[in-house]
Parts: C-alpha cells; structure tokens; sequence
C-alpha cells in the first residue's frame, strides 16, 4: 500500500511520517502538494503537523479550503484511512470532516511537553494494535489544541466512541492538572462517525523510536497500515 502524506506551504513534521513510514516501518509513502486534485492510487492519507499558512485566518482554515481537501474528503468517503495530526487535526475540523474545534489554548502560550494519553477506543482502523485503556507517552505541540464541541454533540461524541484519545496522568486519571491546553473532556483526539478519519493533537511520528524518548505511536502507523492492507 502506499500511504500519501499531504503537503501545504507551513507544513513542517511532513518529512517527520514520511521518516517513519519509510525507514523505520518500510511502507511505500510519498509527499503529494496541496495543488493536486486526485488521490487515485493511494489507501490512506496523513495531514501533518505544522503551521499551514503561518496559521493566519484560524489554523488550518486556508489549508482546509485547497484542492487537495476535495481528493481527502474523497478518500474518506470510500472508507480510506486520513489521519490528522495537530495541524492536520485542525485542518480536518476545519474542512467539517471531523466535527468540533480546535481553539487557542487555556493558557494561550505554544506548548510543548510530553503527554500521557489513554486509548479510549480500539476499534479503529488507528488503534486495532493497542489494548483498551493503555496509557501511553506522546508529545504535543502547539497553540491552538483546545477541542470544543457544545454539550450535545459532546455527548454524542463520547455515546458513539468516537473519543480515541483522552489526556490523563500517568495511572489512567483524566483529571484537570493533566489536561495541557483546556481540551473539553481531557479530549486529545477523536474520529468520525465511521471511524476512518483520525485527528489527535499529539504528534505519533515524534514518538515512534525509542532512540527519541518513546516508539508509542508506532502502533498507530502499523494499526492503519494493517488495516489497508485489509
Ligand atoms: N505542531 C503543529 O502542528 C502546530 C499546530 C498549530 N499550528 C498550533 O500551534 O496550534
């Protein structure tokens, strides 16, 4: 399979998947620019992490507005996996196919700083490889990461599993000391209804060989690589 990971003018961790898709895990990816229209060809997509655009406007909403966008919102509509990460997590909000926001952080400072996250649902196509409730350490890095979403479609979103990712302490606590950026419900990464599309403040490809601190997110890759494979 080979995994098309999404380049904007700003963006900056792009060459960071590409290193682990390629290197550490040996999966076919490329860098495809956000002027192409078609994503033929390819079973997943990545939209790293970055400053798309300096951020000007609201992070991720010029980005959101590009013909790249149309080929991912594609991609996703046949049941492909499109990842998102920090950037491409607001980007994914931005274009409506994750819903929410991701809003100026609590203490509205660039934050970044290890976290501890606890797989909140398995059965996606990004998280098939973890165990339900395991804790693990992911970096996060970024302004804007505060997830808000109004009562309601919190709730929806929590009733439907589709919160994947919650901040907590190191024993599994989602309490308010931990939650690094004032995300609603310790939120750090959510899917869509059906689950193929993934967005996460965090950022797995800083945390997929333990030579940098933590090989955490490498289930992740190898989680959406299985699945399509599949
Ligand atoms: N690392 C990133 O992707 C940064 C995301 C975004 N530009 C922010 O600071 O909120």
């Amino acid at each position: 399979m080979t995994v098309a990971i999404i380049q904007f003018g700003g963006s900056n961790c792009d060459n960071d998947v590409l290193h682990v898709l390629q290197d550490v895990l040996g999966i076919e990816a490329e860098l495809v620019w956000y002027k192409e229209e078609k994503l033929d060809g390819y079973e997943a997509a990545v939209i790293p992490g970055g400053f798309s655009y300096g951020d000007y406007l609201r992070s991720g909403a010029i980005a959101s507005r590009t013909p790249i966008m149309d080929a991912v919102r594609k991609l996703a509509d046949d049941g492909k996996s499109v990842m998102g990460i920090c950037n491409g997590f607001q980007i994914l909000t931005e274009s409506g196919l994750l819903d929410g926001a991701l809003t100026t952080n609590s203490y509205p400072k660039f934050k970044c700083e290890w976290s501890y996250l606890r797989v909140e649902n398995t059965n996606t196509p990004f998280t098939s490889k973890y165990d339900k409730g395991q804790i693990i350490r992911i970096p996060i890095a970024h302004k804007d990461g505060k997830y808000y979403h109004n009562d309601a479609s919190l709730q929806q979103l929590e009733d439907n599993n589709q919160v994947v990712f919650r901040y907590v302490d190191e024993n599994g606590n989602p309490t308010e000391a931990v939650n690094p950026n004032g995300s609603r419900n310790n939120i750090a990464g959510i899917t869509n209804r059906t689950g193929n599309v993934l967005g996460m403040m965090p950022h797995p490809e800083r945390a997929s060989e333990t030579i940098i601190g933590s090989d955490d997110g490498l289930l992740m890759f190898k989680s959406m690589v299985e699945t399509g494979r599949k």
